[in-house]
């Protein structure tokens, strides 16, 4: 059994670690690290673990973690895996990041999105994006740090990069406009999140200046060999618990037929396993693909604007959090890669 150690345990992402974990045959979870809820039962903190795990909750010691686990999960804010991470700890177990500290290659831009100092710039370059159905060639046993894409950034990035890698799309006219459900936000108190001021309404934030922006333009580079890419990515907050609904516009580069778009998305996505790309004029949507680590995508070709529309549908939590960790996991242990992950969505 593969022993497993969760920092951050006690979030929203970290909560679902360990449901998604209590359902793989081939782990152990054996740390429950958390920062406010140290010697208390995990059951305590999320009543859905009652009688599943009431194991107490441990602190957040990377040092002694490392001594006892074969990987580590940091589902905790950014910069505190960063901060957290040495080359000791790397040469004992693995890490997989939920957070954004290794995803951006450039830690200046890290540092000027983030607005936060990177504490262990020396592990960027060795660490792999893990956006499993794009670059699953990179994670193998010997991958020893993963950057665990997002929820926003996975949706946004999985259902373009097909069109710009195979030129359908012109790369500098991407509008991305995205939506998430408020555990998107996390457990933690905060006033916009709470009942009255999320309930009945809807809003964009970070309008021109989200985070995710520049992890997108650098991803969706890798497909044109470029790192000048330029995209507009407004997300918006919306009063469900899950859910990212990306719908992303750009310029056609040339006439294209339904059958031709389908065909290109069909050579990528065909195959996978978590991708389905949807029939003729089906929009995903979020409620079918809640609880799953499944990405629905669509499109549809504009003709009078000679411009693709283009929307992917993931649950904020599984694929774009907790279930792309695992499915990370996965590659790194040589496990089937859907391994624990083949749930259907859970409807209504
Ligand atoms: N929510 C989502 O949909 C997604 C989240 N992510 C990423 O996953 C990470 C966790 O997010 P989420 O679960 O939503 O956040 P939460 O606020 O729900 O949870 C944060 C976790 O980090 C712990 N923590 C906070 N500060 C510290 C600290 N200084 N030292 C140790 N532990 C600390 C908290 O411990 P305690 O509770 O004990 O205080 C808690 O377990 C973030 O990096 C986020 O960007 C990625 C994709 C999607
Ligand atoms: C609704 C909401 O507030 N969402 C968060 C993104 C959540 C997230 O998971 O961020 P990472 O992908 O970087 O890990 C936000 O916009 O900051």
């Amino acid at each position: 059994m593969v022993k497993v150690g969760i920092i951050g345990a006690t979030g929203y992402a970290g909560n679902e670690l360990v449901r998604l974990l209590l359902g793989h045959k081939d782990v152990e979870i054996v740390w429950l690290g958390s920062r406010s809820y140290i010697d208390q039962k995990y059951s305590d903190v999320y009543r859905n673990m009652f009688r599943l795990v009431d194991a107490k909750c441990l602190d957040d010691n990377m040092d002694a973690l490392a001594k006892e686990v074969d990987v580590i999960f940091t589902a905790t804010p950014q910069g505190l895996c960063a901060s957290l991470v040495n080359e000791d700890i790397l040469s004992r177990t693995k890490i997989i990041d939920l957070s954004a500290d290794f995803r951006l290659k450039d830690v200046k831009i890290y540092e000027e999105w983030y607005k936060i100092e990177h504490k262990a710039p020396q592990f960027i370059n060795e660490a792999v994006y893990g956006l499993c159905e794009i670059n699953r060639h990179k994670v193998n046993k010997n991958t020893r740090i993963i950057a665990n894409p997002g929820c926003y950034t996975t949706t946004s990035i999985l259902t373009l990069y097909p069109m710009v890698k195979e030129g359908i799309i012109d790369p500098d006219t991407i509008i991305i406009d995205a939506k998430s459900g408020t555990s998107g936000a996390g457990r933690g108190a905060k006033v916009n999140n709470l009942f009255c001021e999320v309930n009945e309404s809807m809003k964009a934030y970070g309008v021109g200046t989200h985070r995710h922006t520049p992890e997108i333009e650098e991803q969706l580079g890798y497909a044109v060999n470029r790192d000048d890419i330029k995209l507009i990515f407004t997300p918006h907050l919306v009063p469900m618990n899950r859910g990212i609904l990306v719908t992303a516009y750009a310029n056609l580069t040339k006439e294209v037929s339904y059958e031709e778009v389908k065909a290109v998305y069909d050579k990528y996505y065909g195959k996978e396993f978590f991708i389905r790309v949807l029939e003729k004029d089906v929009c995903p949507e979020t409620r079918w693909v809640e609880g799953s680590n499944f990405v629905d995508i669509g499109f549809k070709i504009e003709p009078r604007t000679k411009r693709l529309i283009m929307m992917g549908a993931l649950d904020n939590l599984v694929k774009g959090a907790a279930g792309q960790a695992v499915q990370n996991m996965n590659l790194m242990f040589g496990f089937e890669e859907n391994e624990g992950l083949k749930m259907a969505p859970l409807f209504p």
